[in-house]
Order: structure tokens, then sequence, then C-alpha cells
């Protein structure tokens, strides 16, 4: 039998931090399994970068606790150090070196055995297909180039937990996927555990669980899956000859609420497919064409928090703007 460490790679209590009269963290619970890919959802503003941030010994907590790799924030701080990695949004990298100098100058800083760097260095830098620019200065580098070579140097002093923040922000769609490769891959060749935040959805999608933050509180936790099965329903979006005639329709014959969503009629049902048939033989509307969708992210994050992420990041960013000039 093997015997599995099972500690919490990250476990926080309650949680806070306040910035003056800014409630940015508000108290939150949540536990992250060894080895699983968790991530942080939510738009500008939400709290993500400030728990990522004590998490990561960079802020000091209001309140609440949070142990990283088993080993309290505030209390063990040098423990939780050397336990992680960390790829901020902030690129942090000496331009005027090579990529394997800035590596080899992390290792040192991070006390990796002189025998074994040498090797280290060119797994992770083969990892993030980087190897061959090894001797390349870095400030010839793209900036997916550098998120790459940010990756590989997080990994370099084979850490327990690797925090991500926003790890494809800025990037091309193309270098993002890449990235998410990288990612992938990791879960095979190192043992570890990743921590990321993100406001994109379709990377929400690619991690093992998810919690959903909104206004410094965390509105629900679970797998991508679980989320989109919660809601219960799927999206049906029909064309028609008469738009305003179906909405009528469907209210009335149906108890359903439609509206015109991209240039369609767009309803939420209980399994869709099952609908179809009833409709076309009820609505009493022609019907041009129907289309039947799983609930995405997007609609999760419209379900736990009464508005779509854009929406969200607009509001938060009035706010801020507005403290700002407050301020002034
Ligand atoms: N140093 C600070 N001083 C004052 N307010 C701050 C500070 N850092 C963050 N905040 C505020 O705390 C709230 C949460 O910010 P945070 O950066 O954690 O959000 P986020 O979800 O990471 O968003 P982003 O993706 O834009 O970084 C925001 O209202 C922000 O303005």
């Amino acid at each position: 039998m093997t015997t599995k460490d099972e500690t919490p790679a990250v476990e926080v209590r309650g949680l806070r931090k306040t910035f003056g009269k800014v409630d940015a963290v508000k108290g939150i619970d949540f536990e992250v399994r060894p080895g699983e890919v968790f991530g942080f959802l939510g738009p500008n503003g939400a709290g993500k970068t400030t728990t990522i941030s004590m998490l990561c010994t960079l802020a000091r907590p209001t309140g609440g606790t949070a142990r990283v790799a088993g080993h309290d924030v505030v209390r063990e701080r040098d423990e939780v150090r050397r336990n992680i990695g960390l790829v901020f949004q902030d690129p942090t990298l000496d331009g005027y070196l090579s990529a394997e100098q800035n590596l080899r100058f992390h290792a040192e800083l991070y006390g990796v055995p002189r025998e074994v760097v040498g090797e280290r260095i060119r797994q992770v830098m083969e990892m993030v297909a980087l190897w061959d620019r090894k001797d390349a200065k870095v400030m010839t580098f793209s900036g997916g180039m550098k998120r790459r070579l940010e990756i590989a140097r997080g990994l370099l002093h084979s850490p327990r937990v690797l925090f991500l923040d926003e790890p494809t922000v800025g990037l091309d769609p193309q270098t993002r996927s890449a990235i998410w490769g990288y990612i992938n891959k990791l879960r095979h060749t190192e043992d570890i555990t990743i921590f990321m935040t993100t406001h994109y959805m379709e990377e929400a999608e690619y991690c093992d669980r998810i919690a959903i933050i909104d206004h410094g509180e965390i509105v629900v936790i679970d797998s991508p899956e679980a989320l989109k099965a919660s809601i219960g329903k799927d999206r049906v979006q029909i064309q028609t000859g008469d738009d305003a005639g179906a909405i009528t329709a469907l209210q009335e014959r149906f108890g359903i609420e439609a509206a015109v969503r991209e240039g369609q009629v767009t309803f939420a049902v209980a399994s869709g497919e099952e609908f179809v048939p009833r409709l076309f033989a009820e609505l009493g509307v022609p019907i041009r064409s129907v289309s039947v969708s799983r609930p995405s992210l997007d609609d999760v994050f419209m379900n736990y928090t009464g508005s779509t992420i854009r929406d969200a990041e607009a509001e938060n960013g009035a706010a801020t703007w507005m403290r700002a000039m407050a301020r002034r």
C-alpha cells in the first residue's frame, strides 16, 4: 500500500484582507487537495490577486488563517516560501541575462544543490520548449516565451505548490493554448499542486475544481462539470420568422421566459433535446433553425452571481476608478 500525503496543499479558514475601507477578501474558506489543478475564477477586482498574495506570503492577512503545504503563511513564512513556486502577472526576469543565467540565479537563491542544478535547468527548459534558446538574452524573447520561462523558473526548485496569477493574461490565443499544454504536462511529470487565478472562462474549464469569487467572497466551489450540471438547464436558441410572437408563445404555452440574444430567441429549459419536438408541435410560430447547448461556465457565473463576468468587470472597473478619483 502506498502512503500518500493527504495534507491539503492549501487550507484556508476565514481569510480576510482589508485595504483601508476596501474589503478585498471577506473571510473565505477552501481547501486544495494535493495534485489538484485548482482555479480561482472571477472578474477583475474580485480579490484573486489579494488571495494569492496572502497564500504566497507576499501580503499579510487581516484575519483568518492559511496553510500552504502544511505551513502557516504568517508564522512559517520561510517554510511556505521554500515549498512554493510563483508565476505572477508582472515579469521579474532579468532581460540582460540569458534564459539559462536567469534560472541559475534563481537556483542559487533557492539553494538547489549544485550537483543537480544543470540537469534540472535542462529538464524544466525542455518542458516549456525553450532549451534551444537557453543562451539567448531574455530581452529578445516574446511575451509568451517570457511567460514560459517564468513557469520553468517557478518549477526549478521542485515546489509542492505552483501559484500562477493569470498565467496567460495578455497573450495571444495560440500562445495561451501552448501555455495550457505545458501546465497539463506538468500534472504528469511533476508531483505538484497548481493554484491559479483567471478571469477567462475557457481556461477555468481545464481546472479540476474552481472557486468562483466575486466581490471578495467565494460564491461556489466545484468541478466545472458539476457546476454546469448544477444549473440543470440547457440553453435553446431558435431562429423564427416572428421573434416577438415566439417569445409570447413560449410564455403563454410553456411558461418560459425568453429573450433575443445574439439575434436569436434564447431560453433555458431542462432536457433541451427532449423539449425540441414539443416546441415544433406546439409553438405555433414557424421555426427556421434550433440549437441546444449545455450550460457553459458563463451561464454558471451568471446563475451564481446574477451578472455576466464582463458586466461584473465593467462594474468593478468603474468602482476602482471612482475610488482612485476620491483619493486624489
Ligand atoms: N494595495 C491595495 N490598496 C488598496 N486597494 C487594493 C490594493 N490591492 C487591491 N485592492 C483592492 O482590492 C480589491 C481586490 O483586488 P484584487 O487585485 O485582489 O482583484 P483581482 O480579482 O485579482 O483582480 P485583477 O485580476 O484585476 O488583479 C479591488 O477592489 C482592489 O481595488
